[in-house]
């Protein structure tokens, strides 16, 4: 009995579950990584032959990212690291670093860490959409239990935890393959794109790649329509009022990114046209407007905060804002819909306003990501 416990450990070098100072058997539910099953590891042979561990495949999720903290240095670390991307801003570089540097990082900091500041979870000292990412790793780990060798974890485009750092942690734990599911319904060079991008940066250090997958975006996938539509359904019928009108919101880009040949625009409005199909609505009752714009440049229209004060204006009582594009909460929905975008409507005359929740980590959002998950995993496991 000892002796084929001996022999059980000789091939397989730890004991399932044991861990040791290299390979520690990680949590289920930990903070970073969620797995499916203990971690098996082949401990290296006598003539020095480096480890190789058992084969498993790996599920990264991955959204925007987000400051670490609401002080000056976390957010100017933050937006220095997401303004210089050439996929977000494609002006020249020497046109561009000293309005960043010289203008913009010298005031944004303060100011958006200030709006940070009104969403920030004080609970676990972090913004609402690494909570929300997180827990959708831990959910997503427990979606896939029936899939013993997955191990599923998460990651930010932008700040932490890196991509780079979080694909070194999954290959460490023995996934040869790895999926990469950026959390965006529709693709953007802005935000997919630029996913992939770091990805295969990382890799390119690598002497053992692993192969890697990036999931493809999910604008028009029947289970996204079906869960986005009846968390909107849901949310309405508990306010006690029906909305006049609703905006389906989607975070903007510059307009000449869709002459440049990105589809976001047209994957966007898709998305609200089946919404439309699947609720039967109207045009004029769900409207398709674009947030956040950012710098000069002339973004995609219509503009969701101007469109909200012309509602008013035009004597619109009961308004909702419904945000697809986000699979999570964050500050866009949260300070500027909610917030700001509320303020502006009952400036002008409107008294009933409404800013449905993302689908974040609930059932109906989880089975939207599984759906992809396990579709792109086809023929890994
Ligand atoms: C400046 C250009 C920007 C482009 C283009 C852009 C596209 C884009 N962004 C998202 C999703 C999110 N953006 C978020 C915050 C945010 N976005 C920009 C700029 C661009 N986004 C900035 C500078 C910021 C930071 C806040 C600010 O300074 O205004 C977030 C929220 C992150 C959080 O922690 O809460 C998300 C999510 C999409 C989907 C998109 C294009 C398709
Ligand atoms: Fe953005
Ligand atoms: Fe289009």
């Amino acid at each position: 009995m000892r002796a084929r416990h001996r022999a059980a450990q000789w091939r397989t070098g730890w004991t399932l579950g044991g861990g040791s100072p290299k390979f520690p058997a990680i949590k289920r539910g930990s903070a970073f990584m969620s797995v499916s099953h203990p971690v098996e590891v082949t401990r290296h042979s006598p003539t020095g032959h480096p480890p190789v561990q058992a084969r498993r495949v790996g599920v990264l999720i991955v959204n925007l990212g987000t400051p670490d903290g609401t002080d000056y240095w976390s957010m100017r670390r933050y937006l220095k690291e997401f303004l210089s991307d050439k996929r977000v801003i494609d002006e020249p570089r020497w046109k561009w670093w000293p309005i960043l540097n010289l203008i913009i990082l010298q005031t944004r900091p303060q100011k958006k860490g200030r709006d940070y500041e009104t969403i920030w979870n004080r609970e676990l000292d972090e913004s609402p959409l690494r909570t929300i990412t997180r827990s959708q790793s831990q959910k997503l780990s427990g979606l896939l239990g029936d899939v013993p060798e997955v191990v599923v974890d998460w990651g930010m485009r932008y700040g932490n935890p890196s991509i780079p750092s979080r694909l070194e942690a999954l290959q460490t734990m023995g996934c040869d393959r790895i999926l990469v599911v950026p959390l965006y319904p529709q693709y953007s060079a802005a935000t997919t794109a630029t996913v992939a991008d770091k990805a295969f940066d990382a890799l390119k250090e690598m002497r053992w790649q692993p192969a890697v997958r990036i999931a493809p975006p999910w604008h028009d996938d029947p289970v996204y329509i079906e869960a986005i539509t009846s968390q909107m359904t849901k949310h309405i019928a508990g306010l006690g009022w029906d909305p006049e009108v609703v905006l389906a919101s989607f975070h903007g880009v510059p307009q000449r990114y869709l002459e440049l040949g990105d589809p976001y625009h047209c994957h966007c409005v898709k998305t609200a046209r089946l919404m439309r199909e699947k609720l039967g609505w109207s045009e004029d009752r769900l409207r398709l407007t674009f947030q956040s714009l950012f710098g000069p440049e002339e973004w995609l229209k219509p503009y969701t905060d101007k469109t909200v004060e012309a509602l008013a204006k035009s004597g619109v009582k009961r308004l909702a804002i419904v945000n697809p594009g986000f699979t999570a909460d964050c500050l866009e929905t949260l300070e500027e819909i909610a917030g700001e975008n509320a303020e502006i409507f009952k400036h002008h005359g409107g008294e009933q306003f409404a800013a449905i929740p993302c689908l974040n980590d609930t059932e109906a959002g989880m089975r939207v990501i599984e759906t992809v998950t396990r579709r792109e995993l086809s023929g890994w496991v």
